[in-house]
């Protein structure tokens, strides 16, 4: 059996009753038709996630997967592998201001979201730490590190398996904890090249036209990386989602899809980050398409292929900071929105209640 297929299995359709009484409901609050623009569309949208036409969302959380890439030794990336697990260190450390000195860190603590960090393969003995989860392991040793995918497939179909597994089984954990919003982050040095490979495969584009500077690489490195990802394309003819990821992914971009999928079939609000986030998500659609109905894209993000992600996945982002960082901060930055969305419903008069002439 598919070790998917019972996660699969519990997700369902967005609540199309309820959507379409938040809409009626939208329709008699106080104010011109329309009026509230993108925040109306979101919150009949989050009326049919929740089943109710009042939506009364609590909890946010954001889970970073933070994982190493084989193909980051090969010259992909503007900085150098050892990042990844310093960073890791630097979501854990204690700040004068509060625990963590990234800016998920920050942006969390300031909006009112709890971090989770996960180290789904990171190319480092990392410290026992209480913030800090572990992969489950499947029967064997979980690797440090992909493969590189240039040469070779990045992860074994069981590794694929498990980090997906680990990543819902991390998102169970904090809806257990109160969590409505599940925000998927990540870390890694060097993944940006496996979300263009999987990007340029699920939607059958050219490397050329879904590859970008990631953290900032010049003219001459982007040339290379296109040719990295275009060797990878070359060297394997899969379609199939699960063989995509498994052949050009990375260990937090399954673990990432696992907490998508737990985050669907609990009927919870999965809020996309950027580029790497969404090549998650397109490997999740491709599994399963109602997993869009749950998926609320926040920022437009800097990195080339994202908007082709978007339109894909037909969805308007809500806003346009240019950001390109990754962790999960741009989903951190878009809950205030999204429960904003959810209390106009909840709290606005109607003309017949305020007594405004309609
Ligand atoms: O997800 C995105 O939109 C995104 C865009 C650019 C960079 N990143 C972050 O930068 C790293 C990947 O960039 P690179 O150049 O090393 O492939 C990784 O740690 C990501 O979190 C992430
Ligand atoms: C410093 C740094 C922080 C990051 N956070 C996500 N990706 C990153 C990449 C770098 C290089």
């Amino acid at each position: 059996m598919n070790p998917l297929y019972p996660l699969l299995s519990r997700i369902v359709p967005a609540d199309r009753a309820a959507m379409a009484r938040a809409q009626a409901r939208q329709a008699q609050l106080t104010k011109p038709a329309g009026a509230l623009g993108d925040l109306e569309t979101l919150s009949v949208r989050l009326a049919g996630v929740f089943g109710s036409e009042q939506p009364a969302p609590q909890g946010a959380a954001v889970l970073v997967a933070a994982g190493d890439h084989g193909v980051a030794q090969d010259s992909v990336s503007a900085y150098p592998p050892e990042v990844t697990p310093a960073m890791v260190m630097n979501f854990l450390t204690e700040t004068r201001a509060g625990p963590g000195g990234a800016a998920v860190n920050v942006l969390a603590r300031t909006l009112g979201a709890r971090v989770y960090v996960m180290d789904a393969g990171v190319d480092a003995e990392l410290p026992t730490h209480p913030a800090l989860h572990r992969a489950a392991l499947y029967q064997g040793e979980q690797r440090r590190g992909t493969r590189n995918l240039r040469f070779e497939a990045a992860m074994s179909p069981e590794e694929t398996y498990a980090l997906i597994l680990a990543g819902a089984a991390l998102a169970r954990r904090a809806i257990e904890d109160g969590a409505d919003f599940i925000v998927p982050g990540e870390m890694g040095i060097g993944n940006t090249t496996p979300a263009a490979a999987i990007t340029a495969r699920l939607l059958g584009l050219d490397a050329a036209e879904v590859t970008g500077r990631g953290t900032g690489v010049d003219d001459e490195r982007l040339a290379h990386k296109v040719g990295v990802v275009r060797e990878a394309l070359g060297r394997s003819p899969v379609t199939d989602p699960i063989a995509v990821l498994a052949e050009f992914g990375g260990f937090e971009i399954a673990a990432m899809l696992g907490m998508m999928l737990e985050t669907a079939a609990q009927r919870r609000v999965i809020v996309l980050d950027g580029f790497v986030e969404g090549s998650a998500a397109l490997v999740g659609t491709a599994l399963c398409p109602q997993m869009g109905d749950y998926l609320f894209p926040a920022g437009h993000c800097a990195e080339r292929g994202h908007a082709v992600q978007l339109a894909h996945l037909g969805l308007k982002p809500m806003f346009d900071l240019g950001l390109r960082l990754g962790e999960g901060s741009g989903g951190v930055l878009a809950l205030p929105l999204l429960r904003a969305a959810a209390a106009t419903l909840r709290e606005m008069q109607t003309f017949e209640e305020a007594g405004v002439p309609g």
